[in-house]
């Protein structure tokens, strides 16, 4: 059931699970362990139903969904002093589904060796890609595109689950510029090979016009529309509160396991205690799971002394460690109309395209981000590359793993999009002592790191190097803004890496993969803050699942990833009682 408040629940205690956050993890788990009917489950999210909001359902309506909305946490991070000391908005869903139901609905898994890595770096094999691959496949049912295009060569349906949950097909809506960027890899095609299936653990290359979303009969798939779907809202053991915020959670008993936890509602000054037999689970995301933790007790303990919060358990690992992936743009100027500016800043086209999605879940507004998404790696024969790796090592994963990734957006004007997949630098999310229950401190990092300043230069390069395929004399105008600038320092004796880093400085921004803040570890290990089975160590009662427990933080976008920690964090847990 879903209650608006409190006082409508059947009771305050008898839950076996709490789950503290609505969102992506929390929504898996809220689904997953109500399977048995004998197991009680309460669900507090402190944002509102994702329901009949055209803004999360419409695919093309995603930029729309945040920032400065009701479904986003409406974060600002604070001074970056590696890029020109901005600050821009940090996103994060406030809502149901959280962050599945804003993001840019990408579906991409990353490569074997990131979670060969994870398995390594925790010491625990149930994290390696061979372990991991069966829920990926139980959190996918994967459907037709939206246009009903037959679909064969375009994918590798072995590596699909076809009885999932979180619906994901191709991309459902072709424009003129796929076959552009198609001929440009088929033109360099060494450096910007063809993958069939970039989501098989060997993601390398590019695919031609078919990029996989969590997009179903033309409609956004989240995990409040997938995992929270009336069937299993239905059941009698589910409970799902929202405009529920949580503040904190504690023991009952002094000393004893975590099983209480208080939280407001809209605002007001009264707080509620809920209490759970078993385990209380945060999904709060990346940069809420550490606020309540500290704001807890459970933090470093030099910092919960300045800020006068009692401490429950030394844990300096948490909030530290906070990674994302940096990305910035290069634009051309091209005269075409089927881009999405005819669809949002044409008033005709936009009506056209709405009536048509409004009417059958169709069209230009069916589709996601992108329509082809490139996983590449460095250039290794390049002396500058290969210093960079023997300054700071390979900081992809491994050998098959992409250091960056490319793609297409067909805004306006051409525009590539390079992201970022393995920064060396790290952030991080502390309480404001000046009113520790607020807006935590958020620092994402960028470029604090020397290391990520010499890769973004090499990304920046491989995205002129696409640019400059042959098929684009024919078919791009003239480079805009800094890109311009960065071609144009070219006077014989090669690009100016100053005026690249000038560029990166000034246009960087972030997609938003928050991770890392409450890392996995090794049983045992002083360093991290969750166990590989997802507890908080030395914490009784307590686990955390979503994209914070991540040490590294995956090649890829990053809602496939938590959907499969999600999936095999309730097989821990069922199998824990
Ligand atoms: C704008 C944007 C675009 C993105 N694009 C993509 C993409 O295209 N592809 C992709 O794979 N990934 C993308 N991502 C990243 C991906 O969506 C997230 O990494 C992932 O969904 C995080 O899952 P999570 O469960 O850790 O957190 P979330 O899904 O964010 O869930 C956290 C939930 O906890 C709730 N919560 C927080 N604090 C409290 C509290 N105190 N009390 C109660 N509830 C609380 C939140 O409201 C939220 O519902 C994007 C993210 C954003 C923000």
């Amino acid at each position: 059931t879903l209650y608006s408040n409190a006082e409508d629940l059947p009771s305050l205690a008898g839950f076996d699970y709490i789950i503290v956050g609505g969102g992506t993890a929390g929504c898996v788990l809220a689904n997953r362990l109500t399977e048995d009917a004998n197991v009680r489950v309460l669900l507090l999210e402190a944002g509102p139903s994702n329901r009949n909001v055209l803004d999360l359902m419409v695919p093309a309506f995603s930029s729309k969904a945040t920032p400065n909305t009701p479904w986003d946490w409406n974060f600002t991070t604070i001074v970056q002093s590696g890029i020109n000391n901005r600050t821009f908005p940090y996103q994060q869903g406030h809502v149901l589904g959280g962050s599945s139901s804003v993001n840019s609905m990408l579906y991409t898994r990353a490569s074997a060796e990131d979670y060969d890595r994870l398995s390594r770096v925790a010491e625990d094999s149930g994290w390696s890609w061979e372990k991991v691959v069966p829920y990926f496949k139980k959190n996918e049912i994967f459907v037709a595109p939206a246009d009903g295009h037959q679909t064969n060569g375009q994918y590798d349906p072995a590596v699909h689950g076809l009885h999932g949950v979180n619906g994901v097909s191709l991309a459902g809506f072709s424009f003129s510029v796929d076959a552009l960027v198609t001929q440009a890899m088929s033109e360099l095609h060494d450096e910007f090979p063809f993958v069939l299936d970039y989501n098989s653990g060997k993601p390398l290359g590019m695919d031609e016009g078919w990029s996989q979303s969590t997009i179903r009969n033309g409609a956004r798939s989240s995990a409040a529309t997938s995992y929270l779907a009336d069937s299993y809202l239905k059941r009698a053991n589910l409970h799902v509160l929202i405009h529920a915020h949580v503040l904190r959670v504690s023991p009952e008993t002094t000393g004893g396991k975590i099983d209480k936890v208080t939280f407001t509602q809209l605002g007001r000054k009264k707080t509620i205690d809920v209490k759970a037999s078993r385990e209380v689970i945060l999904c709060a995301g990346t940069i809420n799971t550490p606020h309540i933790l500290i704001n807890s007790g459970i933090g470093d303990a030099s910092a919960l002394k300045v800020l006068n919060i009692t401490l429950v358990k030394d844990l300096p690992s948490v909030g530290r460690n906070l990674s994302d992936h940096a990305a910035l743009i290069g634009s051309w100027d091209r005269n075409a109309t089927d881009t999405l500016a005819h669809w949002t800043t044409n008033t005709t086209g936009a009506a056209e395209a709405l009536a048509q999605w409004t009417d059958n879940q169709t069209g230009p507004f069916a589709n996601g981000l992108t329509n082809q998404v490139g996983f590449l790696r460095l250039n290794e024969s390049s002396p500058d590359v290969q210093a960079i790796f023997e300054m700071y090592g390979d900081l992809a994963p491994g050998p098959s793993a992409p250091h960056i990734q490319l793609f297409p957006f067909n805004s306006g004007p051409f525009s590539l999009s390079v992201v970022l997949l393995t920064p060396h630098s790290r952030g991080s999310v502390q309480l404001n002592p000046a009113d520790p229950p607020g807006p935590p401190l958020v620092d994402i990092g960028f470029y604090t790191s020397p290391a990520d300043v010499l890769l973004m230069r090499q990304a920046v390069l491989k995205m002129l190097r696409f640019a400059s395929a042959p098929v684009w004399k024919q078919n791009l105008g003239v480079p805009l803004g800094g890109i311009a600038d960065i071609i144009n320092s070219d006077v014989g004796a090669g690009i100016d890496m100053s005026v690249v880093d000038a560029y990166a400085r000034a246009t960087t921004f972030t997609v938003n993969h928050a991770a890392g803040t409450t890392a996995m570890s090794p049983r045992g290990a002083a360093w991290g803050v969750v166990d590989p089975d997802l507890r908080v160590k030395g914490v009784k009662g307590l686990r955390v699942v979503g994209a914070s427990v991540f040490p590294f933080i995956p090649t890829a976008n990053l809602q496939a990833p938590v959907y499969a920690v999600a999936e095999r964090a309730s097989d821990i847990i069922k199998s824990s009682y």
